[in-house]
């Protein structure tokens, strides 16, 4: 996207110009997290996870593009909409095993579904073409987490 930078801006009354505003155009990582609360039970296992329990599930969702000419690659605020929209507002306070498609709730099942939900809104966005989802984890407790990447999923730079 094209944004309206002017030539000179002005920093404790100087006047610069905008190349002095860069790093625009390397290339970042940008991450965001977020908890979400849910009940499960795991399917084809034996040990306590068989029965109904619930976690405060943490999910971090980091992304990867180019740094714009404002010094932004992706909004936190527009990553937080996408999370909120493709996976927190369908699975806080519910439960899981009805909620998501047919899959054993493990965290390993669950963070490829959320790589998935949110790859897809990304390539929907058009705000963002230089931007790509490179990592998604999800901890079930503070000391259990699952994770896929993009070179994991098969997502290669540049690739469509
Ligand atoms: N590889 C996986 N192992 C387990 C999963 C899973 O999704 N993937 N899930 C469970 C249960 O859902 C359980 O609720 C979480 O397991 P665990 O980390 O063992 O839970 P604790 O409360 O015992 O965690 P501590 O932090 O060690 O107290 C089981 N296994
Ligand atoms: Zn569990």
């Amino acid at each position: 996207m094209e944004y309206e930078i002017p030539t000179k801006v002005q920093r404790l009354g100087v006047d610069i110009s905008k190349d002095q505003l860069k790093y625009h155009d390397k290339e970042v990582l940008v991450s965001k997290e977020f908890t979400f609360d849910s009940a499960h039970h795991l399917h084809c296992y034996e040990g306590k996870c068989k029965s109904l329990h619930g976690h405060t599930y943490k999910l971090q969702v980091i992304m990867r593009g180019k740094v714009d000419e404002r010094g932004i690659s992706i909004d936190f605020g527009d990553i937080k909409r996408i999370a909120k929209e493709r996976i927190m507002d369908l699975l806080d306070h519910r439960y899981l095993n009805d909620v998501l498609p047919l899959m054993n709730t493990t965290a390993e099942n669950m963070v490829v579904w959320m790589y998935e939900q949110l790859d897809q809104a990304l390539r929907e966005e058009s705000l963002y073409p230089k931007v790509r989802l490179e990592e998604v984890r999800l901890w079930e407790t503070p000391t259990s987490y699952a994770a896929v990447t993009a070179a994991m999923m098969g997502d290669v730079p540049g690739g469509s």
